[in-house]
């Protein structure tokens, strides 16, 4: 046993000054690089330049981000009793050997995982807690010692409530164990995460998409890691979280974005749009992009020089017949034919005692006769004309809708008035999947290496087809809480969601423990539960913040205004970030009181300041988001605001759960039942 140390901190800031010593030094080494000698051509120079530019970046060490926020402490047994500081990027110093571990590193794994039922050779895990960059407390957990009392951790809680301001942040410094399992799980694998609000989804997923890039850079550097999200303005609140880690190729986009094929300006009824995003629309389209397909009846004449060579119609068939039956992509098939049909015909001249070579294969191929027969039996097919066509012709859609589609369903997706031109066409959202879903009929589209798809309870089995095809060969991270699902397509089962993915084996996780929410109000929140999603557990909140939930009645609906910015104003008066949600339809007038009361407010998605902290939320918008503060405007109208009860409600517990801090309930009509 080593002496006690009489100044711990001091130590650890001297350890802290000496690896930001080290990673200045790195920098300059790196800005000193000289690669005149080695360049061989000033293409070779640009590209180097800028690596070595990003490499600069990347080694920036930012003022208000802890270099690193952990200790581990081996047992002398293992690792040599190595002790190892984790931080956010790797730091060595002159020599090369390690002042900062990488929070990805295995090194790294136990100071997540390591507990005092299973210490993994860890004697002792320090958290440091920092105030601005300065770092200003430490936390020991002995973890071979059976005395020590178990605690949970005050740096944690802390770090939780933070006041925020800004976007999302990273949680590398404090994820949890069964956090750390989703994180860290394979590349090969997808991953589902059920989880209430708050429990981390958002941030695991988005953890995990850097983890695999430390772990498997190369490979995801050349097929590529995309973030799905719900809209934009979920986007720009979460976009700092990966290049805060140090990852800034991560790109980011909404379902709409990946199926852009046409401008959106037509919205669908609900019953229309549901049929639309049923999985049966594939088979109908599938059908559909087929039947373009008419089988030759007539044979082929090719003339070349002064001879003539003749494909019968049988064997054209044949070849059709034999594209048709594999999985291969309708414009993939239709340049494969001419091919087909040149070989055909080599075969006969070779049969006539000619030697064709290569080039006569091609030039075949290409023939003028051969062409016209191609384009007879396997035409082009424009993706966004054969979706209009569907949905403009009773019985082009009926031909191809027979056994799977019922009269009713058929009337609901057809245009009451069919547009003249795909340019003049409404196309809706739920049209869009549909051309997406034809144009990967036509031409397969490319897979990433790894999709993360957030908030995905909310997608149609046509929008899970989509996303799907964007990772078939690669793997997906699915998160979501099937409880939150506020569309009228709204998922009820993961195995089934899974299966429209093309994941079916997907492992399906559930995250239980609660961040952001304080016990009071998730409570409060959950006593919705069993009237909109019966079976789903509530969730364990880690926070416990007496006075954290207040309900405030206004006298009349004349008063809700009012009440209502008096309750932003006592919001205000805490530190951090305010969401006001109210009912879409409220917005325009909450939005009138707070200009008349002189109190400037953001929309979701614009960033929140210290000197701008309070963000009007329309409900719609509230999902994924979250305030220190939240003031809820009229829960009656927010679960009014919605076409069905349920609905209603989850958009309500979606409003709910938004808060950090406190939460202020504000109404003048009497409350939804469910919630008294
Ligand atoms: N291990 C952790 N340490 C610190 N903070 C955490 C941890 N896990 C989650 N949080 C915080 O809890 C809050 C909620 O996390 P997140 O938004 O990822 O939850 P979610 O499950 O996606 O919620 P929702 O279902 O409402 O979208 C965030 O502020 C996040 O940073």
């Amino acid at each position: 046993m080593s002496a006690p140390d009489p100044d711990p901190l001091a130590r650890e800031r001297a350890h802290l000054a000496a690896s930001r010593a080290a990673l200045r030094a790195m920098r300059e080494d790196v800005q000193a690089l000289d690669i005149r000698d080695v360049t061989a051509n000033w293409v070779n120079a640009v590209v180097l330049e800028r690596q070595i530019e990003e490499r600069i970046k990347a080694l920036a060490d930012l003022a208000h981000t802890p270099l690193f926020f952990g200790r581990l402490d081996y047992r002398p047994t293992t690792q040599q009793g190595q002790r190892f500081y984790i931080g956010r990027r790797h730091v060595h110093d002159a020599a090369g050997d390690p002042m900062v571990i990488d929070w990805r590193a295995p090194v790294s794994q136990p100071f997540y995982q390591a507990s005092r039922k299973n210490p993994q050779d860890v004697r002792l895990r320090r958290r440091f807690g920092y105030t601005g960059g300065d770092l200003t407390a430490y936390e020991d957990e002995h973890l071979d010692d059976p005395a020590e009392a178990e605690t949970t951790s005050k740096l944690l809680q802390a770090e939780i409530e933070r006041p925020r301001v800004g976007p999302m942040r990273d949680i590398v410094a404090t994820i949890q164990p069964e956090q750390d399992e989703i994180v860290r799980s394979g590349l090969t694998g997808t991953v589902c995460v059920q989880g209430g609000p708050g429990t981390g989804k958002t941030a695991v997923g988005l953890h995990r998409v850097a983890y695999l890039l430390y772990a498997h850079r190369e490979r995801l550097a050349r097929t590529g890691t995309l973030v799905i999200g719900p809209n934009r303005s979920f986007l720009q609140y979460i976009e700092q979280v990966l290049p805060a880690l140090g990852e800034l190729e991560v790109k980011q986009a909404t379902v709409d974005d990946l199926v852009a094929h046409v401008e959106v300006r037509g919205t669908d009824e609900a019953a229309t749009a549901v049929v639309k995003g049923d999985a049966r629309m594939a088979e109908v389209l599938r059908r559909a992009v087929r039947s373009h397909v008419t089988p030759p009846t007539e044979p082929l004449v090719v003339v070349r020089g002064s001879r003539r060579w003749r494909i019968p119609a049988y064997e054209l068939e044949e070849m059709v017949r034999e594209l048709l039956d594999r999985d291969i992509r309708y414009g993939a098939a239709r340049e494969a034919l001419p091919q087909r049909i040149a070989h055909a015909v080599l075969v006969r001249m070779e049969q006539a005692g000619e030697a064709p070579d290569d080039r006569v294969q091609d030039a075949v191929a290409r023939n003028a006769a051969v062409k016209a027969a191609v384009k007879a039996i396997w035409p082009p097919v424009d993706p966004a004309k054969l979706v209009l066509r569907l949905l403009s012709d009773a019985a082009f859609l009926a031909a191809h809708a027979e056994g799977l589609l019922s009269e009713d369903e058929q009337k609901a997706v057809l245009w009451t008035k069919p547009p003249r031109s795909v340019k003049s066409a409404r196309w809706s959202a739920a049209d869009a999947v549909l051309i997406d879903e034809a144009t990967d009929l036509v031409a397969r589209t490319p897979s990433l290496g790894h999709v993360v798809l957030d908030e995905a309870q909310d997608l149609s089995p046509m929008q899970y087809r989509a996303v799907g095809r964007r990772c078939s060969t690669g793997s997906a991270t699915v998160l979501g809480d099937l409880a939150q699902g506020t569309t009228p397509w709204a998922t009820e089962s993961w195995a089934e969601a899974l299966r429209h993915l093309g994941k079916p084996d997907a492992l399906v996780e559930e995250l239980t423990a609660g961040f952001r929410v304080p016990r009071e109000v998730i409570a409060y929140a959950s006593r919705l539960l069993p009237h909109m999603s019966p079976g789903l557990a509530q969730v364990k909140s880690v926070r416990e913040s007496p006075g954290s939930l207040e309900v405030r009645r206004a006298a009349g609906p004349g008063d809700l205004d009012a009440h209502t910015v008096a309750a932003c104003v006592d919001a205000l008066g805490n530190e951090g970030s305010i969401g006001l949600i109210a009912a879409d339809a409220r917005v325009p007038a909450v939005a009138d009181a707070l200009t008349a009361a002189g109190m400037p407010y953001l929309s979701p998605g614009e960033e929140t300041t210290a000197a701008s902290r309070l963000t009007l939320v329309p409900a719609s918008l509230a999902k994924g988001l979250e305030y220190d503060y939240v003031v809820l405007d009229e829960p009656a109208a927010v679960v009014d605001g919605e076409p069905d009860e349920r609905t209603g409600l989850r958009r309500l517990y979606v409003a709910l759960t938004r808060a950090v801090s406190g939460l202020t309930v504000v109404h003048a009509a009497p409350l939804p039942a469910q919630l008294t």
